[in-house]
């Protein structure tokens, strides 16, 4: 598939100011910072990503982090290198960002003109764009007011949480601006329906007399139950979202929520995808819809996991299965992303504070100290 190495490959090695190097005109921009992790846009840049991604001690923290953190790296790089050349040469992830973000501030002009011009700006946690690269751009753009729009629907202090600590981290990098936050949207109607429509989709694939047999098999990245077990809040929140498209599809088939990508050998969330789908085919059934709900456009855990290796899995123990479509381009999901900045800016115009009641509360089992100032940092609107 051309789009996922020519023309990524050539917007990535365009410098990252090139994309907004509009000079600041008239009123200041409102920035919407898109926050994720990010994937290595072209298979040579697999090792740097492992090797933040293993360095980042709010996501993985490891004895000796700054001595093991290249080693592992180093030594998982032919692996997940060989899983991204299988896809096409690199993750689509910030090419897709940027079509949602660009969307998302479009819709979001028309429908909240009060603090428009809407600028979106992307920010990997782990690949460029970086969180300095991102700070110095929006100095340059002149904005002083910017969102924290996570791009993770549900909240997991291993993913939005470590993306928020590393804004806080870089606070004198965005001195003078002042910040508010999105999140989770876990459960917003729009976000439900661009995932119900996409299961319905792939529902039609199959003959319309078993349509009603066909199991729906959500599956979400898994979560170490060391993560779970300190109290974070993402195995509740990817239940709900699951909850909330089953009350959207009138519950018309059955389904399960199963989790996939676990790494290493410590326990993890379970019942792990692969398992379940043996356990199906143990069981007799016949068709399967996987819908990956825990991220918003492809990545290696959808085009290589579920397409190559879980699909063809399920076909040899007889099983038909048919994926749902990442949000990806979904202009259901673009509108959802206005309509929740669009929500959050009138809030925060019309008095409510910069954060939500449910970010102020701290896992009760965390002893990262990080993660108690930053949320202090944050509901201050990012002052000092
Ligand atoms: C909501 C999604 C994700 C959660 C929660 C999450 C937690 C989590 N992940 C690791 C370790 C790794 N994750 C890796 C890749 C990876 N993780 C996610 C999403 C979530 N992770 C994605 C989308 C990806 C892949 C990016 C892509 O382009 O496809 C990796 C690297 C790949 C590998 O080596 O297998 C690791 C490692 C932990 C430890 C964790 C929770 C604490
Ligand atoms: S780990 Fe959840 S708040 Fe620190
Ligand atoms: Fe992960």
């Amino acid at each position: 598939m051309a789009f996922r190495t020519t023309p990524l490959s050539r917007a990535l090695s365009r410098s990252y100011a090139t994309l907004h190097n509009s000079p600041p005109s008239g009123k200041s921009p409102t920035a919407i910072v898109m926050l994720n992790m990010g994937g290595p846009a072209t298979v040579p840049e697999t090792h740097d990503f492992l090797k933040n991604l293993f360095s980042d001690r709010d996501l993985i923290p490891l004895p000796f982090q700054s001595l093991l953190a290249p080693l592992i790296a180093k030594r998982r790089t032919p692996q997940i290198e060989a899983q991204y050349a299988a896809i096409g040469g690199g993750s689509p992830i910030l090419r897709w960002s940027e079509t949602q973000g660009e969307g998302m501030a479009k819709l979001l002009d028309e429908i909240h003109p009060e603090t428009a011009p809407h600028r979106s700006y992307v920010a990997f946690r782990y690949v460029r764009p970086l969180t300095e690269a991102v700070a110095k751009q929006m100095k340059a753009d002149g904005v002083k007011r910017a969102i924290a729009f996570t791009q993770y629907p549900q909240y997991s202090c291993s993913t939005t949480g470590s993306s928020l600590n590393e804004i806080y981290r870089k606070a004198g990098d965005f001195d003078g601006i002042e910040w508010s936050v999105i999140d989770r949207w876990g459960t917003h109607p729009g976000f439900v329906e661009a995932v119900a429509q996409n299961i319905e989709a792939a529902l039609q694939k199959f003959p319309e007399e078993s349509r009603a047999e066909t199991v729906l098999l959500f599956s979400a990245h898994s979560l170490p139950m060391s993560v779970v077990n300190r109290g974070d809040p993402y195995v509740l929140e990817v239940s709900a979202t699951v909850s909330a498209v089953m009350d959207r599809l009138r519950h018309a088939n059955p389904y399960r929520l199963v989790w996939q990508s676990q790494v290493g050998p410590s326990a993890w969330m379970g019942m792990q995808t692969s398992d379940a789908i043996k356990g199906l085919a143990r069981l007799g059934k016949k068709q399967v819809v996987l819908v990956p709900i825990a991220f918003t456009s492809d990545h290696i855990e959808t085009l290589y996991e579920l397409d190559l290796e879980y699909v063809k899995e399920a076909k040899e123990l007889g099983i038909n299965v048919h994926r749902a479509e990442s949000l990806n381009g979904s202009p259901v999901f673009v509108r959802a992303l206005a309509d929740i900045a669009a929500k959050h800016l009138k809030d925060y115009t019309s008095g409510s504070g910069p954060t939500s009641l449910q970010m102020g509360l701290r896992c009760p089992g965390c002893t990262n100290e990080t993660c108690g100032k930053q949320k202090n940092w944050f509901a201050r609107g990012g002052r000092a």
